[in-house]
């Protein structure tokens, strides 16, 4: 087997977000409302803080306005939850994000529960999670919405792969699961429990590891010719890179899976970049449904 196509999902989102300015040019053109983005961050973390910074200027990049608030890392539950009421009373709001993980002393369900389900645009909330899994019209989390549009682009009509999870967090694998499930897959959600879980893998036509464990799936738990979608980002050691130096990987051994797979995702430029774009698109939706207008094409 020679090395499979890279899918690359940096280019792809590029396009997604492209496709989401035109929609929001026509809605503030035909509709006179500009749909609005606010994210939440708490604490000081590294990495959420790129990714919030980043959320606030694609947000204006494609034209919608954008809100964002940092707390403190010592910020209690109720000063939070105080932030979300008036964010779901504000008008000019179509979309709340609240960065994860959050710091220890607040619990992360309650806050995400507190989000009007209209607005939440990470579909973290158990109402948008409830529609998810019985067919309603849900905000769909943004990752595997992302890894989803991915795979129709790669293969078009996916009704009756089997489809293989590697993951079972509220956040990834689960959605990742209902919506593979509503694309006709057969699907299998595998975990770090699973028995023999290289064999349960070999079986997949559609592979998609979210498991947080670097380079967990290697080339031989890859049927060949599969579709590999690697939704871990993992910073690892890179001493070959100088001391102290680390580098991405994902949850699959990127260079011996390639050699099997029919294509797959890179770490980074794969899956990553896609989940600000479709948070970006469920923003444009959310404004769209709150209002009862017709969401244009994206
Ligand atoms: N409320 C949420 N919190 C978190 C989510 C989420 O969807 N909603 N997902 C992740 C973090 N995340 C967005 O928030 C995110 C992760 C990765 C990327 C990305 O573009 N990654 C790049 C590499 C970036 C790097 O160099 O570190 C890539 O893979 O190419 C974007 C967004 C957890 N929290």
């Amino acid at each position: 087997m020679g090395t499979g196509a890279i899918i690359d999902g940096k280019a792809f989102a590029e396009g997604l977000r492209g496709r989401v300015a035109g929609a929001v040019a026509e809605l503030v053109r035909d509709r006179g409302f500009k749909p609005g983005l606010a994210v939440v961050l708490v604490g000081e973390d590294p990495a959420s803080q790129v990714y919030v910074r980043n959320k606030a200027k694609q947000t204006v990049e494609v034209g919608m306005h954008s809100v964002e608030h940092r707390l403190d890392a010592d910020t209690s539950q109720e000063t939070l939850l105080a932030l979300i009421a008036e964010l779901n009373a504000d008008d000019a709001v179509d979309g709340i994000l609240v960065q994860l993980p959050l710091p220890a002393q607040i619990d992360s369900q309650a806050v995400l529960d507190a989000i009007d389900p209209a607005k939440d645009v990470d579909g973290f909330h158990v109402v948008n999670a409830g529609r998810l899994a019985t067919g309603g019209a849900a905000l769909v989390p943004c990752t595997p919405l992302g890894c989803l549009l991915l795979l129709k682009d790669r293969l078009g009509d996916l009704s009756g792969l089997h489809a293989v999870v590697v993951g079972r967090s509220n956040i990834v694998g689960k959605p990742m699961a209902q919506l593979l499930l509503g694309a006709n897959c057969t699907v299998t959600v595998a975990h770090s429990r699973t028995r023999d879980l290289a064999a349960v893998c070999r079986q997949a036509d559609i592979l998609v590891a979210a498991v947080g464990r670097p380079e967990m799936v290697r080339g031989d738990w890859i049927k060949p010719g599969a579709t590999v979608i690697d939704v871990g980002i993992n910073r690892v050691p890179a001493p070959d890179k100088g001391e102290g130096k680390t580098r991405l990987v994902g949850d699959v051994a990127f260079a011996e899976a390639a050699e099997v797979a029919g294509a797959i995702t890179p770490v980074p430029g794969g899956v990553g970049p896609m989940t600000i774009a479709v948070l970006l698109r469920n923003t444009v939706e959310a404004a769209c449904r709150r209002r009862g207008v017709p969401v244009p094409g994206m």
